[in-house]
């Protein structure tokens, strides 16, 4: 059965301090918590995650970091690794993120690489793909979403799917606090199991978790995670305040 997925992308928010006590006081308000089916993960800045693996520790807290590097090792000033991310008890890695795609010129391309660098490392990946705003009004968005997820994913067998989690994030719904409907949503995440059911079987569509990311916050949480398809979600202003991002784990 898949699981539902509180993640916190805290992006470039937080220094050490700020960090360290985000992650406890996330800690101390979900012990004793009943999660059931639910994991919990935030993701801080890449020189905060070893702080937070180690605050995070013995508790039901996982951390994941933003980012990576295609390659091994090398001539890459200012990149990190794969191998350096798992040295430090990184398990979990985001790629994809609009803001990557955007800012940093991730092409469909070099995710791919990123994919397979991931999975080649034994990490586990939040791919983050949506659509732009002139996409939706063009109504392009299925088949927008449908390339991001054909181009850096469908060549991968049925086994890697259990390490992908997949975080439908329209682009014009980050940060605006302009939320996709719980039925646009819902419309979206059923098509995205459509097509991995097409593309593998019932079995892959219905065992990955497919969050939903874009001005989530406690006001609405509720409604757009009691969709059938939706299996939580990837925070980002509203995963700062440890109060907040507690209400919306309480909203799965
Ligand atoms: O980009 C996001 C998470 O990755 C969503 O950001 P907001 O929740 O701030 O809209």
């Amino acid at each position: 059965m898949r699981k539902n997925i509180v993640a916190g992308n805290w992006k470039m928010n937080n220094n050490l301090s700020e960090s360290k006590a985000l992650v406890k006081g996330i800690k101390k308000a979900i012990k004793g918590k009943e999660l059931k089916n639910t994991r919990v993960i935030v993701s801080p800045t890449y020189v905060n995650l070893r702080a937070v693996v180690k605050k995070a520790k013995k508790s039901a807290v996982e951390v994941a970091a933003q980012n990576m590097h295609q390659a091994d090792s090398g001539a890459f000033t200012g990149e990190i690794s794969a191998d350096m991310l798992k040295s430090i008890g990184i398990k979990t890695v985001i790629l994809g993120h609009s803001e990557r795609r955007e800012y940093f010129c991730e092409t469909d391309e070099i995710l791919t690489k990123k994919v397979d660098q991931a999975l080649k490392n034994k990490l586990e990946i939040i791919f983050c793909f949506g659509e732009k705003l002139e996409e939706r009004k063009n109504d392009k968005h299925f088949e927008i979403v449908e390339s991001q997820l054909k181009n850096a994913l469908f060549h991968l067998d049925a086994k890697a799917w259990k390490n992908i989690i997949l975080a439908y994030e329209p682009v014009w719904a980050i940060g605006t606090g302009e939320t996709a409907s719980p039925e646009q949503a819902q419309e979206m995440h059923a098509f995205i199991r459509k097509i991995i059911s097409e593309k593998y079987d019932a079995k892959v569509a219905e065992n990955v978790s497919i969050l939903y990311g874009g001005s989530v916050k406690p006001a609405n949480a509720k409604e757009i995670f009691s969709k059938e398809d939706v299996d939580g979600g990837l925070i980002g202003g509203a995963s700062l305040k440890a109060d907040d991002f507690v209400a919306l784990i309480d909203a799965i």
